[in-house]
C-alpha cells in the first residue's frame, strides 16, 4: 500500500527530531521497556473503568477487522500498553513482545510510531514501514487514535498494528471509532451524571457515536463532554437551555439539532465497580505476617518452584513494611570473592576494584524494610559469622570501616537445601540456623496439594495469566483481580483438570504456570481441554513412584470412562465433558502407538 501522508506535513519530521534528541539512532538496539507485573496491575487498575468500555466495544473491531491479521492495543498516556487482542500470531517473537502488555512505546525509547507519536501530538496519526524512526520497526503499520477525558485531558491511545503489507486505511478508522466509543461511554457513565444532551449538525447524526454528548448533573452542572461535544460548548448557556429544552425532543439548537434525555438508573452505571482488590493472605501468611509484626525472622523452605519467592512478595505487599524496600538477594548468584562487600557494602578504597564512593551494600539497603536471603545455605562460612553478628547486634559494619551503623530490618531467608541436614554435616552455622528460624514455613510441593487447594491454585493461574497475557489479553479488563479468582468453566474442561491433578509436577507452581501458559494460548480463546496440554516429560512421581506424563494420564482416564460405559463413546464423552471428535482421535493415536 502506498505511504499514508500525514496530514501535517512537518509532524514527522517534528517527531524524527524528538527521537534524535532523545538519543536514538535509526539503528539503536531496541531496549524493549516492560513494567513490573506490580506496576503494570496498578496501571490497569487506574484505568479500570477505561478498559471495561474498551472491552464491551470489542465487537465493533471484530467486526471490522475480521479476519485481519491486526491487533488491536491501549496503551496509557505514558505509552506503556496495557491491553492487547486480535490476532496471536502477527508478526514476530521480538514484535510480539514489544506488543504486550506493559511494554513501552513511548518516543522516548521507541522513537516516531503511531502510540508514541500520536501521544506526542495528541492527534490520531498512521505511522507505515519506514516511516518510524528505528529500522526494527520498518516491519510493521500502526494506526492510533488518542482518547480524551470527559473534561478532555490524555488518557492514553488505541493503536492497531499488523504487518506492514497488512496495513490500512480502515484500521485508523477503527481506531477512531473505538477511541468515540470508550470517550462517549466515559461520558456518558460519570457518577452524578443525570441529563444527557445530545447534539449534531442534523438529526440523522444525533445518535451517532461522533456526534456531540454532554454529561450534566442534575442541577445542570457540566460533568463533561465528548470530543465532537467540546466545539458547542462555547455557544451553549447551559441554565436556559435545561429550562428550554423538553426530554426526549428533538430541539433545533443554532447550527444544528438538540436532544436532551435523562439518564436512567439502570443504564447508568455511574458507581463504579468495588475497587480491584489484592487476593487476601492465605492461613500461613496471616501467621507469617503476624510473626513479622514482631521482627522474628522467617525461614521459609521448598522444593524449587514452589513459590518461595512469590511468598515474600506477597508478603512484603501485605506487611507494616510495605512502604520500606523489599531488598531480595539470591546468596547463590553472589560473586565468591565479592560476596561480603555485596552484602555488608564497603567504603570508598577499602579495596582495589571498589568504587571511589563505595557502596552501602545489600544489608543497609534494606533498612526499614525486608532483607530476603533467597539460597542462604550458600552462604559461605566466613559470611555466615558475618552475618550472624548483624542479626545479634542491629548493626552493620561495611568493609574498610570500624564504624558499626545501626539497621533495622526483617530477614526473611529461603533454601530449597535442607539447612539441618547442613548443619549436621557442619556446612551451616547451627547458631545461624537458629537465629534465622524464627519460625519455619515449609512450601509443600504440588504434588502434595489437597485437591481443593490445586484448584484454587490452578484458578489464581488461570485468572492472573488471562489477565496479562499479551496474546489472548481480551479477558483484560481491570476488573478481574478479585479475591477468589473464578475458574469459569469456560477456561478449563474437568478432565484437563483431573489430567494436571494426576501429574507429579517436578517443577511444581513454575512448571504448572509455564503449562498454562502454553495451553492457554494453544486453545486460542476456547475452552483448554486434552488437546491443548503439551507433552509433558515422563517423569518419577516421588508420590507414587509411577512414571507418568501427562497425555497418558488423560487417555488413562478416558479408558477407564469408556470401560465404565460399557465402550459408549457418546456416554463417556457426556461423562468427560469432551467432544466425541477429542475421544475417538485419543483413541486412534493410542492405536497407532
Ligand atoms: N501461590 C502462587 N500463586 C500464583 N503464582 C505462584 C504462586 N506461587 C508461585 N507462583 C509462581 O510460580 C513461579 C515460581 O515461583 P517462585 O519463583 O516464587 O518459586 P521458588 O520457590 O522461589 O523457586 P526457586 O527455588 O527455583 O527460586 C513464579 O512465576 C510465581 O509467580
Amino acid at each position: 500500500m502506498a505511504l499514508h501522508q500525514p496530514q501535517d506535513p512537518y509532524l514527522l519530521e517534528r517527531s524524527w527530531q524528538r527521537s534524535r534528541d532523545y538519543g536514538l539512532s535509526r539503528h539503536s538496539r531496541v531496549d524493549r521497556l516492560c513494567l513490573l507485573r506490580p506496576d503494570l496491575q496498578q496501571r490497569k487498575q487506574q484505568h479500570a473503568q477505561l478498559l471495561r468500555y474498551l472491552n464491551s466495544s470489542l465487537p465493533l473491531f471484530e467486526q471490522l477487522q475480521q479476519g485481519r491479521r491486526c491487533r488491536l492495543l491501549f496503551a496509557d498516556a505514558e505509552g506503556t500498553i496495557l491491553f492487547s487482542t486480535g490476532d496471536p500470531y502477527f508478526g514476530s517473537k521480538a514484535q510480539k513482545m514489544a506488543l504486550a502488555n506493559g511494554a513501552s512505546w513511548h518516543e522516548q525509547s521507541m522513537g516516531t510510531n503511531a502510540i508514541g507519536t500520536a501521544l506526542s501530538e495528541q492527534k490520531e496519526i498512521c505511522i507505515l514501514g519506514q516511516q518510524h524512526f528505528l529500522a526494527a520497526n520498518h516491519g510493521i503499520g500502526c494506526s492510533a487514535s488518542p482518547v480524551l477525558s470527559p473534561s478532555g485531558e490524555l488518557l492514553g491511545v488505541i493503536d492497531i498494528s499488523s504487518e506492514m503489507g497488512e496495513h490500512n486505511q480502515d484500521m485508523l478508522l477503527t481506531a477512531r471509532l473505538m477511541a468515540q466509543a470508550v470517550e462517549n461511554a466515559l461520558v456518558i457513565n460519570q457518577q452524578d451524571t443525570h441529563w444527557i444532551l445530545n447534539l449534531a449538525p442534523d438529526a440523522g447524526s444525533l445518535q451517532q457515536p461522533w456526534s456531540g454528548i454532554i454529561a450534566l448533573r442534575e442541577d445542570g452542572k457540566l460533568l463533561g463532554a465528548n470530543r465532537s461535544a467540546r466545539n458547542w460548548l462555547q455557544e451553549l448557556d447551559i441554565p436556559t437551555m435545561l429550562s428550554e429544552l423538553k426530554q426526549g425532543e428533538l430541539t433545533p439548537l443554532g447550527q444544528g439539532m438538540a436532544l436532551l434525555s435523562r439518564q436512567s438508573r439502570s443504564s447508568s452505571v455511574a458507581s463504579p465497580k468495588p475497587a480491584p482488590q489484592a487476593r487476601s493472605p492465605v492461613p500461613h501468611e496471616v501467621t507469617a505476617l503476624k510473626l513479622m509484626a514482631r521482627r522474628i525472622p522467617l525461614l521459609v523452605q521448598g522444593e524449587t518452584g514452589t513459590g518461595k519467592d512469590h511468598l515474600v512478595r506477597r508478603l512484603h505487599q501485605a506487611s507494616q513494611r510495605a512502604d520500606g524496600p523489599l531488598v531480595a538477594v539470591n546468596c547463590g548468584a553472589l560473586p565468591t570473592d565479592l560476596l561480603e562487600a555485596e552484602l555488608f557494602g564497603y567504603v570508598g578504597g577499602a579495596f582495589t576494584g571498589g568504587s571511589k564512593q563505595g557502596r552501602p551494600g545489600y544489608v543497609r539497603a534494606a533498612h526499614q524494610g525486608i532483607l530476603f536471603l533467597d539460597e542462604i545455605g550458600e552462604l559461605p562460612l566466613a559470611a555466615q559469622t558475618r552475618l550472624l553478628r548483624v542479626l545479634q547486634e542491629k548493626t552493620v559494619t561495611p568493609l574498610g570501616s570500624h564504624v558499626p551503623e545501626p539497621v533495622d530490618f526483617q530477614l526473611i531467608a529461603a533454601s530449597h537445601r535442607n539447612l539441618a541436614t547442613m548443619v549436621e554435616q557442619g556446612e551451616f552455622r547451627q547458631d545461624l540456623y537458629f537465629r534465622i528460624k524464627g519460625f519455619k514455613l515449609t512450601l509443600p510441593p504440588l504434588r502434595e496439594y489437597k485437591d481443593e487447594d490445586f484448584d484454587r491454585l490452578v484458578r489464581t493461574l488461570l485468572s492472573e495469566l488471562q489477565q496479562d497475557d499479551p496474546v489472548s489479553g481480551a479477558t483484560v479488563a481491570g476488573e478481574k483481580v478479585l479475591d477468589e479468582p473464578v475458574l469459569d468453566e469456560q477456561v478449563l474442561d474437568e478432565t484437563a483438570l483431573q489430567t494436571l491433578k494426576a501429574y507429579s509436577w517436578p517443577g511444581n507452581i513454575r512448571q504448572l504456570k509455564q503449562l498454562l501458559e502454553v495451553a492457554l494460548v494453544l486453545a486460542d480463546g476456547n475452552r483448554i481441554d486434552l488437546e491443548h496440554l503439551p507433552e509433558l516429560p515422563r517423569c518419577d512421581g516421588p508420590a507414587t513412584g509411577n512414571t507418568r506424563d501427562l497425555k497418558s494420564l488423560g487417555d488413562q482416564l478416558i479408558e477407564r470412562t469408556l470401560k465404565e460405559c460399557n465402550g459408549n463413546v457418546s456416554a463417556a464423552a457426556r461423562q468427560l465433558n469432551l467432544s466425541r471428535t477429542t475421544i475417538y482421535a485419543r483413541l486412534k493415536a493410542l492405536k497407532n502407538c
